[in-house]
């Protein structure tokens, strides 16, 4: 569907409230969507439809030998102590048996857990790991749109929800089920009058059942709700630790923590209290039924119309009927709760990514490409009717460095999201070597490219693997050459386990300097034709600066570079320079040329070497260095956070 006819198509959906606004997924699935779900769920079962059927196996076993033992001492009971028949043998018969049921029990409800788990844990696995592949082939409109908070619940707790249909849901059918079936028979053929007596009791169990269960279902949503809440609050907080804290808005954040945590507290206590009060009625039930049927049954022995071991019998199995409905009934939100999950999944499965690859790629070999990019009347914008850049062309020939400045929104990293494809043109195109960034496979354009941003993200895990990302053809030896072009190397020999160096998560243990320069040594290992760098000096000091102005030089070399960048002294040697404007490019030139021209550029180093000279005069240390421009975003508390 065309970009615009579907995000017209979404909005109706969104404004119908059939769609979650942030993550396309629908609200209340239909009926449709669910038996859907549940197929694309049964297809994951397929490959263990084995251990199921052992499954099915163990809990028959285990079932009959539980219901087994009231039987056994109704024999006893009835045939043998009643009769007088004082055997020790056959006693010690009836009793070895026991045990041996017991353990029976014991062992085949092991082995059906056992089973059981290893089915839905294989199950949940295959949708996790297909779940992870499939978000991290959507577009970046998609995580524009779609909060990581969510994703990360749909890959944790969403599959947690569907291990637990598996092995609580499915098991309680299937076990309970059971259970209830072999009672009744077995109740029948014990006594059919007494039988058909206690079924009188069934419509009063499924009424207390239904009452209590849409209670209990909004118990449960209401607790899921304030919990998700109170978790968003904390993930939100714990982002902006630094802006609460230097706002000191520490107070007011605990004040909305507790109001959260008060209405998660109340709700929890609610569905407990739901859950105890429908638990105990369940049991209520029971002991009243036990002593209706000890009156009925007592009557009828007393009559000797009833033998005793047939009364002992039943008292023990009205005892175990009451379990499975009560736990058949409780799962009733875990099947909802799974089937919310389910749906969500298949949602974001059945979510297409914007930017895929063509049905017919060309085949480039990538180490024949020059490095020639053109931008050919571009227009583009995210949202429909917001074009962000108007019939935008730019050329750039092969080995040249082009550096862009520009005001704030003006387009600048829009224009890198194109070329690296994170984003389809609405109009015009964009090519490499001529030929068109969307005929090429995602995979070559991005193996032709090399990022650096302003914030470069590492991984938890050893230098090495920072900088050669895990790719396991790149030697040690090469990392090390990298880093020693870079000039990295100093540093992680003063580490204590050198390149061996376990990284936290982000490279939080190293200056943003430092984290830049290894992400100028993954450029030299993986040999892009083009360089890309998006404000990568940014959060740098001057020291660092130097560092990194010397790391480019050497990166750039025989490189088509595009840089971008606030700071006028990291594009000043730039072969060419494009100053750009709401989407359009207002001046091209050198540096040089630009000052002559005394326009926007000239206004800007102008004004930056204004700043410079403040900066010296107030004996600014460890200013900027650099040139600083006029709307330094970089800089102040909002970078900080
Ligand atoms: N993911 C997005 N979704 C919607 N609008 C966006 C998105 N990214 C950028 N924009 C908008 O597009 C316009 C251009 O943004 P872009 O990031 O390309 O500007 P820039 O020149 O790189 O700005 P800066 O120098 O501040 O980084 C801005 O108005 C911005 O608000």
């Amino acid at each position: 569907m065309p970009f615009r006819r579907r995000e017209a198509a979404l909005a109706k959906l969104i404004t119908n409230g059939q769609l979650d606004a942030r993550t396309d997924i629908p609200l209340s699935p239909s009926k449709e969507s669910n038996k859907e779900a549940y197929k694309g769920l049964i297809g994951y079962a397929k490959p263990y439809r084995l251990t199921f059927l052992a499954v099915f196996g163990c809990i028959i076993v285990a079932i009959a030998a539980d219901l087994l033992q009231p039987y056994l001492v109704k024999i006893a009971i009835d045939d043998h102590l009643m009769k007088g028949d004082r055997s020790p043998n056959t006693l010690f018969l009836i009793a070895g048996l026991y045990l041996l049921l017991s353990v029976a029990g014991f062992v085949f409800t092991f082995l059906q857990n056992n089973l059981l788990q290893k089915a839905a844990q294989g199950i949940v696995a295959a949708i996790r790991k297909k779940l992870f592949r499939h978000i991290s082939k959507q577009s970046m409109s998609y995580f524009d749109r779609v909060p990581s908070g969510s994703l990360i619940t749909h890959v944790s707790s969403d599959t947690e929800s569907l291990n637990q249909f598996f092995s609580q849901v499915l098991l309680s059918v299937l076990r309970d089920g059971l259970t209830l079936v072999f009672i009744i028979a077995l109740m029948f053929q014990l006594d059919v009058r007494m039988t058909l007596y206690c079924l009188i009791l069934l419509p009063i169990i499924a009424l207390n059942a239904i009452a209590f269960r849409s209670y209990m279902h909004k118990t449960y949503q209401m607790t899921r709700t304030n919990l998700s809440r109170m978790v968003a609050f904390v993930a939100e907080n714990l982002a902006g630790m630094r802006i609460i804290q230097v706002f000191h808005q520490e107070r007011e954040q605990q004040k909305q923590f507790d109001e959260k945590n008060r209405l998660y507290f109340r709700s929890n206590l609610r569905e407990i209290r739901t859950n105890v009060l429908f638990n105990r009625s369940f049991e209520m039930m029971g002991n009243l039924s036990v002593a209706f049927v000890t009156w009925l049954g007592g009557n009828a022995v007393l009559g000797e119309s009833l033998p005793f071991g047939v009364l002992f019998a039943f008292i023990t199995y009205i005892r175990q009927f009451f379990q499975p409905i009560n736990n058949i009934s409780q799962q009733w939100n875990t099947l909802q709760s799974a089937t919310v999950s389910l749906n969500r999944i298949w949602g974001i499965f059945g979510t297409v990514p914007e930017v895929r690859d063509a049905e017919k790629v060309r085949g480039v070999d990538a180490s024949a490409v020059k490095g020639q990019i053109d931008f050919d009347g571009v227009k583009f914008g995210y949202k429909d009717g917001l074009t962000v850049i108007h019939h935008l062309d730019l050329h750039v020939k092969p080995g040249e460095m082009i550096g862009i400045v520009g005001t704030t929104g003006a387009g600048k990293s829009s224009l890198i999201s194109l070329l690296c494809r994170f984003y389809d043109v609405q109009e015009g195109r964009v090519t490499i070597d001529g030929t068109d960034v969307r005929e090429l496979p995602q995979e070559t354009l991005h193996r032709l490219i090399g990022l650096v941003q302003q914030e470069p993200y590492l991984y938890s895990g050893s230098i090495i693997d920072n900088v050669r990302l895990f790719d396991e053809t790149i030697t040690r030896e090469q990392v090390m050459e990298a880093c020693r072009l870079v000039g990295v190397d100093t540093l992680i020999g003063r580490m204590k386990d050198g390149y061996d160096t376990r990284l936290s998560e982000r490279g939080s243990g190293l200056s943003a300097g430092e984290r830049q320069l290894i992400s100028f040594a993954r450029i030299i290992v993986f040999k892009p034709k083009i360089l890309i760098l998006d404000e990568a000096t940014a959060n740098l000091d001057s020291h660092s600066e130097q560092l990194i102005q010397e790391a480019l030089t050497l990166v750039s070399q025989g490189r088509t570079t595009m840089v971008i960048a606030h700071r006028l002294s990291t594009i000043m040697g730039a072969d060419r320079i494009i100053v750009m404007k709401q989407g359009e490019i207002v001046e091209e030139g050198n540096h040089k040329e630009l000052l002559a021209r005394g326009g926007y550029y000239e206004e800007l180093y102008r004004h930056s070497q204004g700043q410079k000279v403040q900066q010296l005069t107030a004996g600014a240390a460890g200013g900027t260095g650099g040139v600083a421009t006029p709307k330094k975003k970089s800089c102040g508390v909002g970078q900080r956070g």
